[in-house]
């Protein structure tokens, strides 16, 4: 996608809503309801919109929602878009670059994501604080390919990918709400996917640092932080990785994932809403 062809749609979008957000979410696997919290919902298709491709993982619902909280305007994808569907790295990212012409300056993205780290537990809800981008490391970097210096600079830093303050304040919510006992930090890896990991694999991962593992979100992090949006990245703990061999664990699957999903979204609610309500004081 060109610059210009961003603005072609968001050309489309915006002439269908008078709706301008500064802060966009991306739901999570099974996390679509949080777009609930929102009033005055103006809802698009992905399929209507010029260009756009279209969801097709189950708890991914495939629709542009833009809404409000509390007065402050927010745009939401229902639905995020996974190198495993067949899509282009490059393709994936795209409602971010549509997000950041919109003006959206804070990206709160969320997903359902398997634990590595053996104190974490079903439930839990892990702020990222940083990433391991397993497939970016070989050269799947959805930045790749010649340079729009409209978007960022041809070298993008990650070191400060999840912005500091922005997670010092989702401690303090977590704190407020009494969610704390639930709120872990830790290091997110994506892979490919759409297997789940072997045992092995998942032993690998340990060892590298990773917390959590899950098959989205870094590319949509490199993407957003190339154009200057700050990020917050939420992981539910949806299921824990089967860390030994030959164990009689249930392995993981995509029906828990979105049960998890579901049970847990009120948490995610209430969280994701005090943010938003808060987010201009950092
Ligand atoms: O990352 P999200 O989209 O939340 O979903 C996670 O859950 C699915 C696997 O169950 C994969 O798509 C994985 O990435
Ligand atoms: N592995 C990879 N992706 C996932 C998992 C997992 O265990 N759970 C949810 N998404």
């Amino acid at each position: 996608y060109s610059y210009e062809s961003i603005e072609s749609i968001i050309k489309f979008i915006l002439s269908r809503t008078s709706q301008r957000p500064e802060i966009g979410i991306i739901c999570g696997t099974g996390m679509g309801g949080l777009a609930d919290i929102l009033y005055e919902k103006e809802s698009f298709p992905y399929k209507e919109i010029p260009d756009f491709p279209v969801s097709t993982v189950p708890g991914h619902l495939g629709f542009l929602v833009f809404g409000k909280l509390n007065g402050t305007q927010v745009i939401c994808m229902q639905g995020r878009f996974h190198v495993y569907e067949g899509y282009s790295v490059w393709k994936c990212v795209m409602p971010i670059r549509v997000m950041k012409l919109i003006g959206v300056r804070v990206l709160i993205i969320t997903n359902a994501a398997g634990s590595v780290n053996q104190n974490f537990s079903v439930g839990d809800i892990m702020l990222i604080k940083d990433h391991i981008n397993f497939s970016g490391l070989g050269s799947n970097n959805p930045l790749r390919g010649k340079n729009d210096d409209r978007w960022g600079p041809r070298f993008s830093p990650m070191s400060d990918a999840y912005d500091l303050r922005l997670r010092q304040l989702v401690r303090t919510i977590a704190k407020k709400l009494d969610l704390d006992k639930y709120l872990k930090e830790g290091v997110y890896c994506m892979i490919g996917g759409p297997s789940y990991e072997t045992v092995s694999e998942i032993q690998l991962l340990k060892l590298l640092g990773a917390d959590a593992v899950g098959m989205s979100t870094a590319h949509e992090v490199i993407a957003a932080r190339h154009c200057a949006i700050r990020v917050i990245g939420i992981s539910l703990i949806t299921n824990s990785c089967v860390m030994k061999h030959d164990s009689e664990e249930m392995p993981a699957n995509h029906e828990e994932v979105m049960e998890v999903g579901n049970l847990h979204k009120k948490d995610l609610e209430k969280l994701v809403t005090e943010i938003i309500m808060n987010i201009d004081t950092v």
